[in-house]
């Protein structure tokens, strides 16, 4: 059966429009959510554990009565570890030592300088002392998202990582406890949604309260965060999954009808957006979505995402698939076409570029290297995967010689003096030799 999705072409004359409409998201969560999201954050600050375990038992249909029974140990996690299926094992070890290695490349080092005079100047850089990281599992579980929320933290050197996962009707995955024994997390504890964001921020008699939040999650998770932000660090706001593929019409059209649901398959609510010069090729793909998509597990979820926010663009050139890709910053974009490396220079905005007919996007939400915590919504245009420098900050280092603070106290002064703050131009003035 054949379905309906939205199609366009950038020769319109309403294609700023059209565009418009397409990426038209309501980042921000409803009243109703907002609502919800501070109850649970106020009762989280006022009554810590008890109301973190009522929240459990009611969003997470789990029936608790003490936080002993939402904390996994160790041992749970590394026996899951050894006792997965050997294939199993193998596959998540592997991914896990690729991300790894990736990270390590990102690690930034402290540096400092010597000026002629003696002044020395410099940066200092520290992992934090405690991060939390956010695992979703309402509707799916993900160990991809253990690997690749904590083997950052870990590569940076953060001593504490704190993990919470939601464990709907008590049951638990055990790739996911697999994964976090694996990625070096120290403590695990079973909760999810607002509360756990609520409890990791303020902390509680169990939860340790930590310096950063980060990980993907549903609007519940991303409205606490918001809320948060300030009283703890958080990575981003992280919102449906997308994927742009952009083809030059030779690759095959399985393939790409099959990449553009594998971002499909996670929500209702993520975009798949394929765009081509090559108008038939547009009609071969949607012939392949529709046989495929009676074959995929997920089809309702795809078929919905589809249907309300994917598109077929025909671009009129290669300098019109290029604005459209900066028009829309994607999370994920596939260049599947002859020679990206061409393409490069003049892409300015996406959370990952996938380059080539053969790297298939799915190979980065698990095994390739790189994050796959990434910027969504647009805000490529300013934010960046998730990193080992999410987990690092930076101190100033600042030490004058005699002849270095005398120079420079006598700039200070000056300045001091025009911001009439005279407490500071003469505790720069003290220094200045005769
Ligand atoms: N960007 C990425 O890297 C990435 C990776 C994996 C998943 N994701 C996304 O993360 C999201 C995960 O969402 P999810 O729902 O599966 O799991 P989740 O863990 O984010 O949310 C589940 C929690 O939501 C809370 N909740 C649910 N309904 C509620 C209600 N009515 N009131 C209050 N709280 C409520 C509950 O506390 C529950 O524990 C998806 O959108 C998925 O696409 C993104
Ligand atoms: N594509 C998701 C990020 O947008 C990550 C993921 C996890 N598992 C599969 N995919
Ligand atoms: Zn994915």
């Amino acid at each position: 059966m054949s379905i309906e999705i939205r199609r366009f072409s950038s020769a319109q004359n309403d294609f700023a429009e059209q565009m418009n409409n397409l990426l038209a998201w309501e980042a921000v969560s409803d009243a109703g959510v907002q609502k919800t999201v501070t109850d649970i954050i106020d009762a989280i600050r006022t009554r810590g554990d008890d109301a973190l375990i009522e929240y459990t038992n009611q969003f997470d249909r789990m029936a608790v009565a003490s936080m002993a029974q939402l904390e996994l140990t160790q041992q749970q996690l590394q026996q899951a570890l050894d006792t997965l299926p050997p294939a199993q094992r193998d596959a998540l070890l592997a991914a896990a030592e690729r991300v790894r290695a990736y990270h390590e490349k990102q690690k930034q080092d402290s540096w400092s300088y010597t000026e002629a005079d003696g002044t020395l100047l410099g940066q200092k850089v520290t992992p934090m002392d405690r991060v939390g990281i956010y695992v979703p599992g309402g509707k799916a579980a993900y160990p991809s998202s253990v690997l690749m929320n904590a083997i950052p933290a870990h590569v940076a050197g953060v001593p504490e990582i704190i993990m919470v996962v939601p464990t709907p009707g008590g049951e638990l995955n055990q790739l996911v406890l697999a994964a976090a024994a694996a990625a070096g997390v120290s403590r695990v504890f079973t909760v999810g949604g607002a509360q756990a964001v609520a409890a990791l921020a303020y902390g509680t008699a169990t939860v340790p309260q930590v310096d950063k939040i980060v990980g993907p999650g549903n609007i519940y998770v991303a409205t606490a965060k918001r809320a948060v932000f300030g009283q703890v660090g958080i990575d981003m706001i992280a919102g449906p999954s997308e994927i742009l593929v952009v083809c030059d019409g030779k690759t095959d059209p399985d393939w790409i009808a099959m990449d553009l649901f594998s971002q499909a398959e996670h929500d209702e609510d993520a975009q798949s957006i394929l765009v081509s010069t090559d108008a038939a090729f547009l009609d071969a793909v949607k012939a392949s979505v529709d046989k495929l998509l009676p074959t995929m597990e997920r089809q309702e979820i795809i078929r919905t995402s589809l249907i309300n926010r994917g598109a077929f663009i025909h671009a009129q050139s290669d300098a019109d698939a290029i604005a459209i890709i900066n028009r829309i910053a994607p999370e994920h974009l596939e260049l599947s076409v002859e020679n990206p490396q061409a393409w490069l220079p003049q892409i300015r905005h996406a959370g990952a570029i996938f380059m080539g007919r053969y790297t298939a996007e799915a190979l980065g939400d698990y095994c390739a290297g790189p994050n796959h915590v990434l910027p969504t919504s647009g805000t490529a245009r300013f934010s960046s995967p998730l990193g080992v420098y999410d987990f690092q900050k930076r101190s100033s280092l600042i030490m004058c010689s005699a002849d270095g603070a005398s120079e420079m106290g006598k700039i200070a002064s000056v300045l001091a003096r025009g911001e009439f703050l005279t407490a500071h131009a003469r505790s720069a003035e003290y220094r200045i030799k005769d």
